[in-house]
């Protein structure tokens, strides 16, 4: 048998697809002043917008009020459609630790008007990950503390029991709309917490004692 030329635990070279869910956490939603949600809000980043440890996250030159958002990505092994979720799990090859950087004043300008928010999450760099988690490392996704500290200043913490859609639902969910596929990247929305970063302030993030990372922020050359 053929084996894959692609590594699956450097998710972020497949060049799939990232799905993002927003407002998954009550206490974020409430933090800026929107509804929590009965449905999951979905939107998408491109694989041009992963960075890995060692690159640095770069401000879209568009947006003085960059913000940082903790998550716990969902790695897909096996891609499908219509995925029950019952089965949902089987579809999970492991983790990682993400950043959905977020252009805050651009996407209240996109929500004010009624506009995609693809310049305010889309951007290259707006997706730093983490190195790849095995799925037998975490017994329970849905009971793990994540946290974000900016230049070792605590900014974000929370628990992914928090999270009003879970890991299977959201991957019934988001299967009956838009097909999953090996590589693919599920980001399943940031606790509260989330602020600004400026030029040369350092992000580092963690999952527990299971991983951590860290991303110098730097200006567009
Ligand atoms: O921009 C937002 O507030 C939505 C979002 O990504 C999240 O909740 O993680
Ligand atoms: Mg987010």
């Amino acid at each position: 048998m053929m084996s894959s030329p692609k590594n699956l635990s450097k998710f972020w070279e497949w060049g799939r697809k990232i799905i993002c869910v927003g407002r998954n956490y009550a206490e974020h939603a409430k933090e800026l002043k929107n509804a929590v949600p009965t449905e999951p809000v979905l939107f998408l980043k491109p694989p041009t917008a992963y960075v890995k440890e060692g690159s640095p996250v770069i401000m879209p030159y568009y947006s003085n009020n960059l913000h940082h958002e903790v998550e716990l990505g969902v790695v897909i092994g096996k891609g499908g459609r219509n995925i029950s979720q019952a089965c949902a799990m089987e579809h999970v090859h492991g983790y990682a630790l993400c950043l959905d950087m977020t252009a805050r004043d651009v996407q209240d300008k996109c929500k004010e008007k009624g506009l995609p928010w693809t310049l305010a999450k889309a951007f290259d760099t707006s997706c730093p990950v983490s190195d790849f988690i095995p799925k037998d490392k975490i017994q329970d996704p849905h009971n793990l503390n994540i946290w974000l500290k900016v230049n070792d200043s605590l900014r974000q913490e929370g628990n992914t029991s928090a999270m009003i859609f879970s890991i299977p639902f959201l991957i019934s969910y988001i299967s009956k709309i838009i097909s999953l596929e090996e590589g693919d990247l599920i980001l399943t929305g940031t606790p509260k917490g989330v602020a600004s970063v400026k030029e040369d302030d350092e992000m580092m993030a963690g999952i527990d004692n299971i991983i951590s990372m860290k991303f110098k922020v730097e200006k567009q050359s």
